[in-house]
């Protein structure tokens, strides 16, 4: 046994070595504790088709990452199944709504002289307010989605539940119901006499469209989204399930079917997938820290992936489409897809989890919502809105709407006006959210 004094110089030098050994493993534990404690969780939510995956998409373009030869391929594939997809809906919308093709909206469909000329098989009638619902109840009543959407209720609107709020009715104008007239007139579904480029597209099989991209379907198309009842369908496609980047696909669908076509960014960011699977995105924002992005899918199947992402989750992101105020949900067209999103929006936001979560709020899609507002009034929807139809008053109701959900007082909710397909107006959002989440410190990294 050795004496303190008797250690040799080899023992000292031992000793001292696994001290230091001791001293590195320590220092390595605290960075790496300080490392992990670096992480900022963040979730995207939100209902299907808000732009989640869109707003995804920019935080990769803006922290310099772009998009890997497989993902422009991926996309690619999409586009064309987004192409595909939009002319089908469009088909069978034209069918649904009873729309002929070649239709005008714009022409002198005065309801009389609409009868007068087109429908023989009508009581001629003259046009008037009063009798309109006799008219409509008697010669098109599947044009009235269900019995609470009558004029005549107005005085029930403040007795309704939040569901029945939301309610979209079908167009039930003079033009919609002299479109219907000629409709019928030239032999319903069965017998209408189809353009031959519709009849192409009609007889196309969706595989064999897709696959073989038959040098007649981008002509065809092309003919097809310039009729003018086309045009007047897609006007009227809140009745109905359309994608929001139809008109952007469809209005250069020769291009983008072409066989050397490769997605530009915009593409890209404009193409829909609806997303099944929770996807994680780490984004390092500087040398200690790492934002980790939660992206996951918003259709009401997919919400139940949610919750074993909750734990720990710094800020939330919900993303609310501000322009689906007049459409309803994919999944229950019963449903109002604001309604949906304000229900959805209070759960999370009044979660216990959730309780000192920050909480961001896109109200997205407001190009979309601006273009709407000429000619879909909010109140039709939601008739507690009795403001002027414009951006300013109709983003400051549904802003309000929003905020009075949050239960939890000491709680601020932070609301953005978005336009995820825009990327330098994203940016700019994305930079404020940035000092909310990060602090100054991590201001100006191009990223988050
Ligand atoms: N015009 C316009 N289109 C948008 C905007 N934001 C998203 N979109 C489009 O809306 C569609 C749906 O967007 P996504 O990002 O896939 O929606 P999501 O919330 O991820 O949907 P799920 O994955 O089903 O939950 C895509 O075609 C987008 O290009 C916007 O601000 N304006
Ligand atoms: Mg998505």
């Amino acid at each position: 046994m050795c004496s303190g004094g008797d250690v040799s110089p080899e023992e000292k030098a031992r000793t001292a070595q696994s001290r230091e050994i001791d001293k590195q493993l320590r220092i390595e534990e605290t960075v790496a504790s300080k490392n992990e404690s670096s992480i900022v969780k963040l979730l995207l939510l939100g209902a299907g088709e808000s732009g989640k995956s869109t707003v995804l998409k920019q935080m990769k373009l803006m922290n310099g990452a772009g998009f890997t030869p497989a993902e422009i391929a991926n996309y690619r594939a999409a586009i064309i199944s987004n192409i595909i997809t939009c002319v089908e809906t469009l088909i069978n919308a034209m069918d649904a709504l009873r729309i002929p093709y070649g239709f005008k909206p714009e022409a002198d469909h005065d309801f009389s002289t609409a009868n007068a000329n087109l429908c023989p098989m009508l009581p001629l009638v003259p046009y008037d307010i009063s009798t309109e619902s006799i008219i409509v109840s008697q010669s098109l009543p599947h044009l009235v989605r269900s019995a609470n959407t009558s004029k005549g209720d107005d005085l029930e609107t403040s007795k309704k539940s939040v569901k029945e709020e939301g309610v979209v009715a079908k167009a039930d104008d003079p033009i919609s119901r002299a479109a219907e007239c000629i409709y019928e007139r030239l032999g319903g579904s069965e017998h209408q006499p189809y353009p031959p480029e519709i009849t192409i597209l009609k007889a196309s099989e969706r595989m064999v469209f897709g696959l073989e991209l038959n040098a007649s379907i981008p002509e065809a198309i092309k003919y097809f989204w310039a009729d003018s009842g086309v045009q007047y369908c897609y006007s009227r496609s809140n009745e109905y399930q359309l994608m929001d980047c139809c008109a952007y696909f469809l209005s250069d669908a020769g291009k983008f079917l072409s066989s050397t076509f490769q997605p530009s960014e915009m593409d890209i960011l404009k193409a829909r997938i609806m997303t099944t699977t929770v996807t994680e995105s780490n984004f390092k924002v500087d040398a200690k820290t790492t934002l980790r992005v939660y992206d996951v899918g918003g259709q009401r199947s997919e919400r139940k992936k949610w919750a074993p992402y909750f734990q720990d989750v710094k800020a939330i992101i919900f993303l609310i489409a501000i322009s689906s105020y007049d459409q309803v949900c994919m999944e229950d067209e019963s449903m109002n897809r604001m309604v949906e999103n304000m229900n959805l929006f209070a759960s999370i936001c009044n979660h216990p989890m959730f309780k000192s979560t920050s909480m961001i709020v896109f109200m997205n899609k407001i190009d979309i919502f601006k273009e709407k507002l000429a000619k879909s009034p909010i109140s039709q929807c939601f008739p507690s809105f009795t403001g002027e139809n414009s951006y300013e008053e109709g983003s400051a109701y549904f802003s309000e709407r929003i905020s009075e959900l949050n239960k939890y007082p000491e709680k601020s909710i932070y609301i953005y006006f978005t336009w995820a397909t825009d990327t330098s107006q994203i940016s700019s959002v994305l930079d404020t959210v940035n000092s909310i989440l990060l602090g100054n410190a991590l201001m100006n990294l191009g990223m988050m």
